[in-house]
């Protein structure tokens, strides 16, 4: 097959009957880098939790999902991390819903009180739950940029009014749907980036869908807003990485070490918490 794009930690290669295939690896990202120790089975936790959301939400919106089953010809080690999906004529708008504030947005909020055009209530700090999610929508960054926000009207003069109302109502469902389910069962989804293309003129959910790596996931009984939360998944490897033993600095431009063996497997288990958690099945 041939490959199309490497994203930070998932690749795309296109199959021979035109469909793509969404290899998910094990790798994870903190402070923007790719980091060079894996997480073993982050690929296939990942994957498995989206498919279990798309099949939640289609009555939402229906998915680029066609198959899981490995296409001839792949590595056995993609087993259970690699999808098989429609092509659509992705809109190149990161669709993104967030119920608390934080990140780029507490940045903008800071600057003009607004974010992507939305005013916001005075007196919000770092982790304050918004009085009602908003939709933020962005650019989708070249390689190594960061997404530039848009306002609303941007995302109308890009795609036209109607479907920008799809784009956001599909959006803030699909998010209304995760934070509710989650937040039940002890995990704050704070925001989530949703992808949509057009196929056959129907708007299609592709990409992922709230996982840990397209949404901030936070451990709802440490929440407190004013200061920067702890990642449900990440915390431990952002901790490791600015601490004495890591002997790294973010400052300093270099690329981080090498995790050590407890690190990768306190947040393996993290995965696999978030995975049980959520869908309620044992990852076993
Ligand atoms: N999903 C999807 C999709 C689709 N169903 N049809 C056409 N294009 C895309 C598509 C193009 N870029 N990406 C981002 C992306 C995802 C995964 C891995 C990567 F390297 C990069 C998604």
């Amino acid at each position: 097959m041939k490959h199309l794009h490497s994203g930070k930690v998932r690749d795309l290669y296109e199959l021979p009957g035109g469909e793509l295939l969404i290899v998910a690896r094990d790798s994870i990202s903190a402070y923007d880098h790719v980091l060079d120790t894996p997480i073993p089975d982050k690929g296939r936790i990942l994957t498995q939790l989206s498919l279990w959301w798309f099949e939640r939400l289609a009555d939402v919106v229906p998915n680029h999902v066609v198959s899981t089953d490995l296409p001839d010809g792949s590595p056995a080690e993609w087993e259970g991390r690699a999808v098989v999906v429609r092509r659509l004529d992705m809109i190149p708008v990161e669709c993104v819903a967030r119920g608390y504030l934080t990140g780029g947005g507490l940045k903008d909020y800071r600057k003009s009180g607004a974010v992507c055009g939305i005013v916001l209530p005075e007196g919000l700090e770092d982790g304050s739950r918004l009085p009602e999610p908003i939709f933020t929508p962005t650019t989708k960054a070249a390689v190594g940029g960061h997404d530039q926000p848009m306002t609303y009207q941007d995302v109308e003069q890009l795609a036209g009014a109607g479907l920008a109302s799809r784009l956001r109502d599909i959006t803030m469902e699909v998010y209304r749907r995760g934070a509710e389910l989650a937040l039940e069962r002890g995990v704050i989804v704070a925001d989530t980036k949703i992808e949509l293309g057009l196929r056959e003129g129907e708007l299609v959910l592709g990409d992922e869908v709230l996982t840990p790596d397209s949404s901030r996931f936070w451990p709802a009984d440490d929440w407190e807003p004013g200061r920067s939360q702890k990642s449900f998944d990440k915390q431990f490897v952002r901790d490791w990485l600015v601490s004495p033993e890591s002997g790294w600095d973010p400052a300093s431009g270099t690329a981080p070490p090498a995790l050590p063996a407890h690190i990768v497997e306190q947040t393996r288990a993290k995965y696999v918490e978030a995975y049980e958690r959520l869908t309620g099945r044992s990852w076993a």
